[in-house]
Order: C-alpha cells, then sequence, then structure tokens
C-alpha cells in the first residue's frame, strides 16, 4: 500500500468521560476548509506518529496530551492524495482548548452528530465510536434457559450496551425462544444485540446483527444484510477476511489462555498489538480477560474487551 504520495498522518479523537468527543472545522486555506475533521495533521520527516500527535494538538487547540492510545489505522484516496490516518483515542490532557488556527470545534457524540460535512474518510470512525467498550458473550454451554436470562439480565443492568448470544448447546427452537425473550429483555436496557452465526435467525428476529464465526469468514463472499456485523478472528488471515467482507468489527482471541479453548496458545499482548498495529476496523481483545484489563487491552490498541464471563 505505501507509496511514495502516502500521506502519513496522526488524528486525534479526544474523549471525554461522557464518551463525547472532539471534531473541530478545517479552517479557510486549507484544502476541504469547512469540513469537520478530528484534530490532528501530517506526520513530519524524523516523527513518531505520537509526536506528531502531541505536536499538532499544541500547535491547533493549545493542549498537551497525558494520555493518547492507538486506535484505528485507515488509508483513503482522495483525488489529490492518498491518506493513512492513524487514529489515537485521547482521554487526557493538560490545558484548555483553544482554537489557535481560528477554527471552531464541537463535542459530539455517536449517536447525535450534529455538523456537518464530514471529511469523507471519517464516516465509518464515526460508526466505529458508536461502539462501546465491553462486548459481553453468552456462556456457550448453559442449556438452562431461566440461568442464563437472569445472568444476561445482571450484565444488562451493570450497563453492558453490547451483547452476542452464543449458545452453542442449545436446539434450534430453544434458541429461538431464549434469543427472543434475550432481545426483548435487552431492548429495555437499550443495549445491541448480535447472534452468533445464525445469519436467518438474526434476520427473523430483527436482532441488531450477527456475529461471524472464522469458519464463516472462509465461506461468505458478501456481508450479510444486518445494521452491526462482527467477527471471530485469530491471526492475520482472518483478520484480512474480516477487513475484505466488510463488517463492522472483530474480536481477536485468545489474548490470554482460556478455559472455554483450553488447547488454543495464547496470543499475548504484544502479538495482540503486532497483529492489529494497521488495522481499520475496531478490535475486542478477548481470551482471559476481566473488566480491569481494559487500560491495558487499549494501551495495546484495542477498541474494548470481551468476555465470555458474567459481568
Ligand atoms: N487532521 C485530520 N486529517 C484528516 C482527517 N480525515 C482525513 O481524511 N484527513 C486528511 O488527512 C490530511 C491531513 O492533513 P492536514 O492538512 O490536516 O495536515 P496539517 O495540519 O499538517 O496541514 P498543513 O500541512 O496544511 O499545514 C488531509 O488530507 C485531510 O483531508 C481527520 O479526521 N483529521
Amino acid at each position: 500500500m505505501a507509496g511514495p504520495s502516502l500521506v502519513e498522518v496522526a488524528a486525534a479523537v479526544l474523549i471525554r468521560p461522557d464518551d463525547s468527543f472532539l471534531l473541530a472545522c478545517r479552517p479557510d486555506g486549507k484544502p476541504y476548509a469547512g469540513y469537520w475533521e478530528f484534530p490532528g495533521g501530517k506526520i513530519e520527516t524524523g516523527e513518531s506518529p505520537l509526536q506528531a500527535l502531541a505536536r499538532e494538538l499544541d500547535e491547533e487547540l493549545g493542549i498537551t496530551v497525558r494520555q493518547a492510545t492507538p486506535w484505528l489505522t485507515r488509508t483513503f484516496s482522495y483525488p489529490h492524495a492518498t491518506v493513512r490516518l492513524r487514529f489515537y483515542r485521547v482521554t487526557d490532557w493538560h490545558g484548555e482548548l483553544t482554537p489557535r488556527e481560528r477554527q471552531q470545534f464541537a463535542w459530539q457524540t455517536a449517536e447525535n452528530i450534529t455538523v456537518s460535512p464530514l471529511l469523507p474518510a471519517n464516516t465509518p470512525i464515526l460508526r466505529s465510536l458508536a461502539l462501546p467498550s465491553i462486548y459481553a458473550v453468552t456462556r456457550t454451554v448453559e442449556t438452562d434457559i431461566e440461568a442464563s436470562l437472569l445472568s444476561i439480565g445482571q450484565t444488562l443492568g451493570n450497563g453492558v450496551k453490547l451483547l452476542q448470544i452464543r449458545q452453542k448447546a442449545m436446539s434450534h427452537d430453544q434458541l429461538e425462544h431464549f434469543s427472543r425473550t434475550a432481545l426483548q429483555l435487552a431492548r429495555s436496557y437499550q443495549a445491541t444485540v448480535l447472534i452468533n452465526e445464525n445469519i436467518p435467525l438474526a434476520q427473523t428476529l430483527q436482532a441488531d446483527g450477527v456475529h461471524l464465526t472464522a469458519a464463516q469468514l472462509r465461506s461468505l463472499h458478501s456481508r450479510p444484510a444486518v445494521n452491526w456485523c462482527g467477527a471471530s478472528c485469530h491471526n492475520e488471515q482472518e483478520l484480512q477476511r474480516a477487513e475484505r467482507l466488510g463488517v463492522d468489527f472483530v474480536t481477536l482471541s485468545p489474548v490470554q489462555p482460556t478455559l472455554s479453548h483450553p488447547g488454543a496458545a495464547a496470543l499475548g499482548w504484544k502479538e495482540f498489538a503486532a497483529l492489529i498495529r494497521d488495522y481499520p476496523l475496531p478490535v475486542y481483545a478477548l481470551g482471559g480477560l476481566l473488566p480491569a484489563d481494559l487500560e491495558t487491552a487499549r494501551e495495546y490498541g484495542a477498541h474494548g474487551i470481551a468476555m465470555m464471563r458474567s459481568i
């Protein structure tokens, strides 16, 4: 991909504790003036992406970065150039935001973007920002429907907003009944529900989406027609397939040794980070993790963590 005309860019998603993030309007005199973007700019020769990010945030907004973690890398071709945007989540900074280039800025939420137009490369980025930090996955071996629903209710009650129904041991009828009830429950918490593997069931029940298995990544030729589509990945090849299929996010596992997949070799955090270094989609780290591992996962480039135990 890297060619002579590739422009390397570092961009900051400044995030406040309520999950709102900052967009800035490109000032007059720049290409695409008047378009809204994440603060940032071109990486200069000899700079690391993080150094460029710190310099741009100082130059554009007068702030000093205190905490930034790598997030997504998106390559996009404009008529004038191809840009590779390295996005960072910036969650702590020092100083008052000051529009040093006299640019306008606005705090926005993924559910309600009120400014326009946005730079064309950024549309999928905003969709990714709507994904929560924790992805709960139901326990696969559980066949006791009441016990499973109770556990889902607790998980939703604890604030989890993204749930995958993954019940491998249920019969078709049991799974349909279970999924229908779990969906109703999730609706009352405004949570998003994806059904593992079973695309027709997800469509029949009007679930929010489907979570594809690694085997489906090999066999499917097009993205299922659902609102949200996740996929399970374990290596570089599967990550590439998921990207080509156009899914919205992936899980990458197992990061740590896990009881649910006892034979599988764990990736460890370094390998996890290396696999997703230039990846354009949000990645949930999965395998032997607890909510307390979220910060670590983010330092290694994860969007969030996925968990198969109750939360
Ligand atoms: N900062 C930033 N740039 C983006 C975003 N999305 C996106 O496509 N870009 C593109 O990435 C490139 C960044 O260049 P820039 O013009 O902001 O860089 P800069 O601040 O170093 O500007 P300068 O070289 O004109 O002084 C532009 O082609 C811009 O269109 C985004 O969200 N933030």
